[in-house]
């Protein structure tokens, strides 16, 4: 029987999405308002989700003060109030959309976990716009 934990979590983050290897007419034409050079912001939204068995001693999938503390580590003493191009080394080179900054997240969190475990990343960009990853 697998049961699913979770738990939110948000920062606030600056960025700006474009691709240093294309003009910026043809940014522009892809990322519109989104690529401006001086960047914009988001209030983020995070559900991390882990899955697994209940331990029989203690009844915890996870310890939620664990998984707190997992998530204040590594997204948001990471990503907040940080502007994510400029700031943040895992986006050095790669466009901070919803998707990669899921991506990021997962692969931050999940090495953090029991092996037997399962992580689900929901990421809310606006409260209309997320994205979710699971490590498929
Ligand atoms: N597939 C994706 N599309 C877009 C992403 C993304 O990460 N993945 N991101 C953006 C921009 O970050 C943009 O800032 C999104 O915000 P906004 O323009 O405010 O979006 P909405 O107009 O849809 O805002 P709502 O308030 O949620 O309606 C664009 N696309
Ligand atoms: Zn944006």
């Amino acid at each position: 029987m697998k049961v699913t934990v979770s738990r939110k979590a948000h920062f606030n983050a600056a960025h700006r999405l474009y691709r240093k290897d294309w003009e910026h007419e043809k940014n522009d034409e892809i990322f519109g308002k989104c690529n401006n050079p001086n960047f914009h912001g988001h209030n983020y939204e995070l559900i991390v989700s882990v899955t697994g068995e209940i331990d029989k001693e203690t009844g915890y999938v996870i310890d939620m003060k664990v998984l707190k503390d997992i998530i204040k580590d590594e997204v948001e003493d990471a990503f907040d109030h940080k502007n994510l191009n400029v700031e943040v080394p895992e986006f050095q080179d790669l466009n901070p959309t919803a998707e990669n900054i899921a991506v990021v997240i997962y692969n931050k969190i999940k090495p953090k976990l029991d092996v037997k475990l399962s992580l689900e990343i929901t990421l809310y960009e606006t409260p209309r716009n997320f994205v979710s990853y699971s490590g498929n």
